[in-house]
């Protein structure tokens, strides 16, 4: 296989995996166009996160390929793929998994401030996102104060914050009530819209699939379905899924 086109950030062909022998995924091709929000759609456990690890660097396939861009990222070695998720990738998932020591701000700032970037920038540009996710009066705070959905909304800032090539979302708003993880879901696609990033979103939620540009389905680890949404959604005509 060849790298993809400049117009596919991500790419991957016959994507296999097996958890113990157990079939996780199974030969799962698809192609995510720069710029646009594809939802990942499936009931629990049809291989939503795995393939969503696989795209992203942390888990490599038993078989297949990934490409971002020009890199084969299925080719790169450990410190390689964390360097390309560090650089390139954002992820927020189902739990915020944030630093408990840490404030709020620092959390969101984390990126920056592991790059390197100056304590002052990092600390301004978290809270730009914290107040775009409506937290900004929780800056200050330690995740053991906050509520589950300011908790996930620090999550998201901190996943946007050093404007990722692509955001992978992994069930981002599944534990929030419906006012908050509307709000948060719609602020992510905005924010991510307004910038160019490329969203993958896994959800089991039809609503929430409807939301994004185009949607791939996965039934017990395989394609089985490709959704497009609305008249002229970017890359519709350009993306596939199969098997
Ligand atoms: N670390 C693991 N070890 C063993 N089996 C796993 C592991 N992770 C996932 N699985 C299994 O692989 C299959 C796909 O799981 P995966 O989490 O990718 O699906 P999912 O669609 O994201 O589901 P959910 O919405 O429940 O997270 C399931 O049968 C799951 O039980």
């Amino acid at each position: 296989m060849v790298a993809p086109p400049d117009n596919d950030v991500l790419k991957a062909h016959a994507l296999t995996v097996a958890y113990h022998g157990s079939p996780a995924l199974a030969e799962v091709s698809l192609a995510v166009r720069d710029g646009e929000v594809l939802a990942v759609s499936g009931p629990r456990g049809s291989g939503k996160t795995t393939l969503l690890r696989c795209l992203s660097g942390q888990l490599v396939p038993d078989r297949g390929e990934v490409w971002f861009r020009t890199t084969g990222v299925h080719t790169l070695g450990r410190p390689a793929r964390e360097r390309l998720r560090r650089e390139r990738f954002g992820w927020v998932g189902p739990r915020h998994d944030l630093v408990p020591e840490l404030t709020a701000w620092e959390n969101a700032a984390l990126p920056l401030l592991l790059s390197g970037i100056a304590h002052r920038t990092a600390r301004a540009a978290a809270l730009e996102w914290l107040g775009h996710l409506d937290v900004a009066s929780c800056a200050r705070r330690r995740p053991a104060s906050l509520t589950q959905a300011q908790r996930q909304r620090v999550a998201v800032a901190r996943a946007l914050v050093a404007g990722p090539s692509v955001l992978f979302a992994d069930e981002p708003t599944a534990p929030l009530h419906h006012s908050d993880h509307d709000h948060v879901l719609r602020t992510l696609m905005t924010a991510a819209r307004a910038r160019g990033i490329t969203v993958v979103l896994a959800t089991s939620d039809q609503e929430t699939a409807a939301l994004a540009d185009r949607a791939v389905a996965l039934l017990d680890g395989r394609a089985a379905d490709a959704v497009p949404h609305g008249a002229g959604a970017e890359g519709e005509a350009a993306c596939s899924l199969s098997v």
